[in-house]
């Protein structure tokens, strides 16, 4: 937090990206608006983590491709970046690992950034002794929130029996915080009051309403690709040209992983039965 009480945000989004959608991007933008709007967080960066093929979610194609289509789609977002460790684990991991993971990393360039802070400040002491009490000092000091963003649909699958830990939940929820974008069909206010976790853990999380009902799913931009029809202005235009030139969806990708019979609880043991 700074010395106005204002914290900085990341966002972190984790899905198949399978493709990039032009919705996934203006999660972001709605995020960073309706957060900063509250007067008490300042959004510095979003990450999109495409999950890993380990995944074996019916349809999804190469993370390879999942990655470099998303890197296509935020090439002129000077805050929204693509990281590459969740889609590149050989086994799917949970979510809330994924956080963690990232949470860590943020640690880390934390305590990097506090090590040159060190160094800066041992000269600037010797010219100014007031210096610990400045506050350019005390925002480089405080590491930034990080917030899972995603849409109302992944929080009412916390749900879905056996499909989430509790206790991610609670950490999800708890010690992080969710900024949950509105999706037709979902009733997250209603959802968050029906359980007594999230009840708990309300103030951490944020419902960012979608006044402009939008219903682009990376479902839909897939059927129209298999069916021949146009999905310009549903992707970046640097999306659909490299879709094109590799030839990624067809009848035949959408088969990937069909005959993977994975239940919820499965998902926590790699596929073997439990
Ligand atoms: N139209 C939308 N409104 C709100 N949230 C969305 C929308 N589309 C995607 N999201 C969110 O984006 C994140 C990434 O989701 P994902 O990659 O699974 O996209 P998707 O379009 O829902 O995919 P699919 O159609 O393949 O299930 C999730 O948190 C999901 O809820
Ligand atoms: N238990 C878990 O951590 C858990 C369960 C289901 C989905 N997820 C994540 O939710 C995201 C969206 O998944 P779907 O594309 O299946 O909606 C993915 O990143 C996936 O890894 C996490």
């Amino acid at each position: 937090m700074d010395p106005l009480g204002v914290t900085p945000v990341v966002l972190l989004a984790c899905g198949s990206f399978n493709p990039i959608t032009n919705m996934h991007l203006r999660m972001f933008e709605l995020a960073r608006d309706h957060l900063e709007d509250s007067g008490r967080y300042r959004v510095v960066k979003g990450i999109i983590s495409p999950v890993g093929d380990g995944y074996k979610k019916k349809g999804l194609i190469e993370a390879c491709h999942r990655l470099q289509m998303a890197r296509l789609a935020t090439e002129n977002s000077d805050w929204i970046t693509v990281d590459s460790w969740e889609s590149l684990q050989s086994e799917w991991v949970e979510t809330a690992k994924v956080i963690r993971h990232h949470y860590e990393e943020l640690l880390a360039a934390q305590a990097d950034s506090n090590d040159v802070d060190t160094v800066k400040h041992t000269k600037k002491r010797r010219m100014d002794e007031n210096y610990f009490e400045s506050s350019s000092h005390q925002k480089r000091r405080d590491g930034p929130q990080l917030m899972l963003l995603c849409g109302a649909d992944v929080l009412e699958s916390f749900g879905v029996p056996n499909l989430w830990r509790q206790e991610d939940i609670t950490e999800i929820v708890g010690r992080y915080g969710l900024a949950c974008i509105t999706r037709s069909g979902c009733d997250p206010h209603k959802f968050i009051h029906q359980s007594d976790v999230l009840w708990r853990h309300r103030k951490n999380i944020h419902i960012i309403h979608e006044w402009v009902a939008n219903e682009i799913s990376a479902t839909h931009v897939r059927r129209a690709l298999r069916r021949g029809r146009s999905v310009r202005y549903l992707l970046p235009d640097a999306v659909l040209q490299y879709i094109q030139e590799c030839d990624l969806y067809s009848d035949v990708s959408e088969q990937k992983n069909a005959d993977v019979v994975l239940a919820p609880l499965q998902r926590y043991t790699g596929g073997s039965s439990s």
